[in-house]
């Protein structure tokens, strides 16, 4: 578990990190998004100590990083792929990391083969591929066997069979118990990969919610199959809700809760054969939550969409 209370970080006049206050729990993969510059990497260095807080703390499994007596046998961090020597080869890049951190040189071989590196184990590291330097980077992570898994953006460039490994890789940490935090802008993949979503703007919490939550808070519409759908539809419409019927028998609600749907319905005995919460993307309903704190924002030159986040 990581347990960040009132973390705030400053650089100069800037909040990187203002007042964040969030847990993130084992079993399940922990989706950290927000806009360029919202605070993700600071917050992500701090936990691992790499950055001190300028008030607040961050504990991981209960104390903060520097006061484990073995660090790398609690927390994994893939921060930045590129960060081996590249005259090294994996094999000894890991094995100067285990001796540092007092882990036994076998476990080297297992998290090779945990990454499926094996073949490119006695290779020179910088003449790896970014997917290569990545998978890297989660055995160097995971050489302290650790309870806690944090990667920075490690799906940034690599290829679609790459990203379908490292989703599959984190869910299965996940499925052991562990707790997996990963930050990434890819909302289609993270979509796919994150059980819940912490999300940031500007160093602040905008949410931490499941990621059911998020899509169906965002769109705020039901669909509704029915017989008497005109019948349904005059009686929501007069009641406030806006109303649209895509097909004879089928409505589109907003301004209601299925719940409130149910009700009336029951209520002037008309039969539903379909009520169902509509679900927004992922990405719309990130880009509806964060919208007021992208800080940078590419001009719109065609007039037609708003400019996203650029940087
Ligand atoms: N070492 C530093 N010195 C000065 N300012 C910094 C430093 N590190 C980060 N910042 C600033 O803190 C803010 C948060 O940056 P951070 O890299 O944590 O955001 P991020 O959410 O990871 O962004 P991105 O998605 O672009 O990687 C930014 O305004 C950034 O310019």
């Amino acid at each position: 578990m990581i347990e960040i209370r009132n973390l705030t970080k400053v650089y100069g006049g800037t909040h990187a990190v203002d007042d964040l206050t969030v847990t993130v729990r084992p079993g399940r993969v922990t989706g950290f998004l927000g806009p360029n510059g919202a605070g993700k990497s600071t917050t992500m260095r701090t936990i691992v100590g790499l950055d001190r807080p300028t008030s607040g703390e961050v504990l991981v499994t209960g104390r903060r990083y520097a006061d484990h007596p073995a660090p790398m046998r609690e927390v994994g961090a893939l921060l930045d792929a590129k960060a081996a020597h590249p005259g090294r080869t994996a094999v000894t890049h890991l094995r100067a990391l285990a001796v540092t951190n007092g882990i036994p040189r076998s476990r080297v071989d297992e998290v090779v083969a945990m990454v499926g590196l094996q073949e490119a184990a006695d290779r020179r590291v910088g003449g790896f591929s970014l997917g290569m330097a990545q998978r890297l980077g989660i055995a160097a992570a995971l050489l302290g066997d650790p309870e806690v898994v944090l990667l920075d953006e490690p799906v940034n460039g690599l290829d679609p069979d790459g990203i379908r490994w490292i989703r599959g890789f984190l869910r299965g940490l996940a499925g052991e118990g562990r707790t997996v935090f990963v930050s990434s802008h890819l909302m289609s993949e993270m979509a796919l990969t994150a059980d819940h979503l912490v999300i940031v703007g500007r160093g602040r919490l905008l949410a931490d919610v499941s990621m059911e939550e998020m899509t169906a808070s965002a769109s705020g519409q039901v669909r509704v199959r029915s017989p008497q759908a005109q019948e349904l539809a005059r009686l929501l419409a007069g009641a406030g809700a806006a109303v649209t019927r895509s097909e004879p028998d089928v409505l589109s609600i907003t301004g209601r809760t299925s719940t409130d749907i149910a009700e009336t319905a029951l209520a002037a005995r008309i039969l539903l054969t379909e009520l169902t919460p509509v679900h927004a993307s992922l990405e719309d309903a990130y880009l509806a939550l964060t919208a007021p704190d992208v800080q940078y924002r590419a001009i719109d030159h065609d007039h037609t969409a708003p400019g996203r986040a650029a940087a």
